[in-house]
């Protein structure tokens, strides 16, 4: 396969096109909120790698005793490499730090963003050094993932706490130096709903731009497939990773179909599965289901990335590039429908969770905004909370719970 470049894959498979700026929000700033304790906010993301050269160190940090067969690297390797060896991650995260920073201002709010990321530059650590150097006391992470689970949670609060120990700043209660908390994990809430709606909507305008049929197209939302096992470790934060999911992709697809004065029939599909093919991952794979859906006679699909807050490497990769193929070769009309990214009223969303937190932490009784059937997830996690494997605990220690050594 040649290389192309992300504009092509836009191009050629059917992107919905992403709105060309944020739009300043409309709604109206209100009082100034008050966000005491915190005096930072740390946006905690995965991190990519930004030119060849890194890709297999970032890997290697990726991957770091997680048992992923070699040839799952290889192709993984590949899918950078054919992107130039650069993920659209780290632009991505750069941006939505930009609107929270414009969005914090609009708000009449001072509060200093620092990005770091688990798996490549700027790290946690050199996150920390940043916070340190503004002399923070108090702060705030937001993860760049919506949903509760090992990779979603878990895996965040562990390398706070394994990089602050590294650093010689964990104590019996968690950190000695930077304090931090967490924003709950986000998937119901309303901010996040809303722009997903959007996104969709704009994917079914796409399709009838592509000569595709709107009428008759189905909704397909995918996620990064887990392991059975970490799905089943999930289950502590009231609802599974997958329940998550059906549980906002529902409101999604009320709203869209109220949108467009019809019922939309809609799916869960996951993607990029890694591990032994021995290995149980949450199913069906998006192009699997793309054949079912061909074989059930349907034509016309939008897919809706709600696992993911951007359109990273396994958006443009297994979405944009893998699954569109999928699609044409079945004679299918699919647009993929855009990632929350810095659509508004996610960005406006965000600030109004900080805003909850902060409440939350000086020991007020707030309303928490939701969407659905599931009450908001904590804010202060459970011991055990979204192991990596059912019952079996890590071993290393966690921040923002109950339970700092498990
Ligand atoms: C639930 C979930 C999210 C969504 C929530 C969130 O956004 O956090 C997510 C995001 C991401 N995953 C990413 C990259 C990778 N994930 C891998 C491996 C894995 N992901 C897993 C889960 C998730 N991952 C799991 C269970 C594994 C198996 C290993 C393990 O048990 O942990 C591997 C190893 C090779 C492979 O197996 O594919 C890579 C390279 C990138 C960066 C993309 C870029 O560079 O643009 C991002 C944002
Ligand atoms: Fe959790």
């Amino acid at each position: 396969m040649p290389p192309f470049s992300p504009q092509d894959v836009a191009a050629d498979t059917g992107r919905a096109a992403e709105p060309a700026a944020a739009p300043a929000s409309v709604v109206d700033p209100g009082p100034t909120p008050d966000l005491s304790p915190y005096d930072a906010l740390l946006l905690y993301s995965f991190g990519g790698p930004n030119k060849p050269e890194d890709v297999v160190p970032f890997l290697r940090n990726v991957t770091a005793g997680k048992g992923i067969p070699d040839a799952r690297l290889e192709e993984v390797g590949e899918h950078y490499y054919g992107f130039g060896g650069k993920s659209p991650i780290n632009e991505q995260n750069l941006a939505l730090k930009a609107a929270l920073e414009a969005e914090l201002a609009r708000r009449g709010v001072e509060l200093p963003v620092v990005w770091g990321n688990r798996n490549w530059e700027p790290y946690t650590t050199d996150a920390i050094d940043e916070l340190e150097a503004l002399g923070a006391k108090n702060a705030v992470a937001l993860v760049t993932s919506a949903y509760s689970s090992y990779s979603g949670c878990r895996q965040y609060r562990e390398d706070l706490a394994v990089v602050l120990d590294g650093r010689g700043q964990l104590g019996p209660d968690g950190s000695t130096g930077v304090q931090f908390d967490k924003v709950r994990s986000y998937f119901n809430h309303p901010g996040f709903a809303q722009a997903n709606v959007d996104a969709v909507l704009d994917g079914y305008a796409a399709l009838a731009d592509k000569g595709g049929d709107g009428s008759a197209a189905r909704l397909v939302f995918v996620t990064h497939s887990i392991p059975d096992t970490m799905e089943a470790a999930s289950r502590i934060s009231f609802a599974t990773y997958s329940e998550q999911h059906l549980d906002l992709a529902r409101v999604i697809a009320a709203e869209v179909s109220a949108r467009l004065g019809h019922e939309v029939a809609w799916d869960l599909a996951y993607c990029s599965r890694s591990g032994p093919p021995s290995q149980p991952w949450l199913e069906p794979d998006v192009n699997d289901h793309l054949e079912a859906l061909a074989q059930d006679g349907v034509r016309d699909v939008v897919l809706s990335p709600i696992g993911f807050v951007s359109d990273h490497m396994e958006v443009a990769y297994d979405l944009d590039t893998e699954a569109m193929e999928t699609a044409t070769g079945l004679g299918m009309t699919a647009v993929r429908a855009g990632t929350v990214s810095t659509r508004e009223p996610f960005v406006r969303g965000l600030v109004d969770l900080l805003v909850e937190r902060a409440a939350l932490a000086r020991g007020e009784t707030v309303e928490e905004a939701t969407v659905g059937d599931l009450p908001a997830f904590r804010s202060v996690c459970a011991p055990g909370c979204c192991l990596r494997r059912d019952g079996e605990p890590s071993g290393v220690p966690a921040l923002c719970s109950t339970d700092v050594h498990s």
